[in-house]
């Protein structure tokens, strides 16, 4: 269990996260949903120990029970977008998590290169990033955070930069894989929608300064999620969310 205690987050006099608290289970998905600028980002990147420092954060954060001291090794972050680097392969992006974390690049590839098939990206090892569709890029992506077999992902918007075909496809293929390899993950989203469709568990954040205002479970299994299934959570979510930012 991933646990945050009593985070308020200040940039100078103004408060943006004000006494949050949240608790993230290690084999689930827990989406983060709120009104822009509510501060969701700023949540996640404070778990990830890189909260820009001009920012001042007071609280606590601890990893089944033991304090969590940023950046911890049992949790990987995956930023906006896919954030790959334009300049390297696709091979060398996926590896670049585990050569962060200490592997040699022969034994990161050696690691990295089975997945390519199951990722859908065989055939794309010695391509770079523009030489790939947005989806190709995303799975590119996920493979370098996934294959460092961390008990918990940080996901900040993975799929906002995706068509919303590609989208669909992405957001069944990320929930089959967490199937197979059941990790906890943090999803930050806006798309009530994905949220609706994904999460085992939404959490609501306040307009600034945020803090957490509404824990809804989703306990209707994934494969019947039907529009009809998941019309009366949708609109409670509406609602709040329209409370939120009005
Ligand atoms: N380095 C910073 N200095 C000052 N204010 C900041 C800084 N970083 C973020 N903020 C402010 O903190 C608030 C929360 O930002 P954050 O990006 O965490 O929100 P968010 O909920 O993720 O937003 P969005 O949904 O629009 O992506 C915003 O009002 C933002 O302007």
């Amino acid at each position: 269990m991933l646990r945050i205690d009593d985070l308020t987050i200040r940039a100078g006099d103004a408060v943006l996260i004000d006494a949050l608290s949240l608790t993230v289970a290690p084999d689930g998905i827990t989406c983060l949903i709120g009104p822009s600028g509510c501060g969701k980002t700023s949540v996640i990147k404070w778990l990830a120990g890189i909260l820009d420092p001009a920012l001042e954060a007071r609280g606590t954060a601890t990893r089944d029970g033991a304090p969590l001291n940023a950046p911890d090794a049992a949790l990987a972050y995956q930023p906006q977008q896919d954030a790959l680097f334009p300049w390297l392969t696709v091979a060398e992006n996926a590896g670049l998590g585990l050569e962060m974390r200490g592997q040699s690049r022969r034994a990161a590839r050696a690691r990295t290169a089975p997945l390519f098939a199951p990722f859908g990206l065989s055939g794309c090892e010695d391509r770079f990033p523009s030489e790939l569709s947005g989806g190709m890029r995303q799975r590119a992506a996920f493979l370098r955070t996934i294959v460092q077999d961390t008990r918990f992902i940080l996901l900040d918007e993975p799929f906002s930069a995706l068509d919303a075909v590609t989208r669909l496809r992405m957001q069944d293929w990320l929930c089959a894989r967490l199937t197979d390899t059941p990790r906890g993950v943090l999803m930050v989203t806006h798309d009530l929608h994905e949220a609706t469709q994904m999460a085992d568990r939404i959490l609501v954040m306040s307009a600034r300064p945020g803090r957490i205002v509404t824990d809804i479970p989703l306990t209707t299994p994934r494969a019947a999620r039907t529009e009809a299934a998941l019309a009366d959570t949708r609109s409670k979510l509406r609602t709040l969310l329209l409370e939120e930012t009005s």
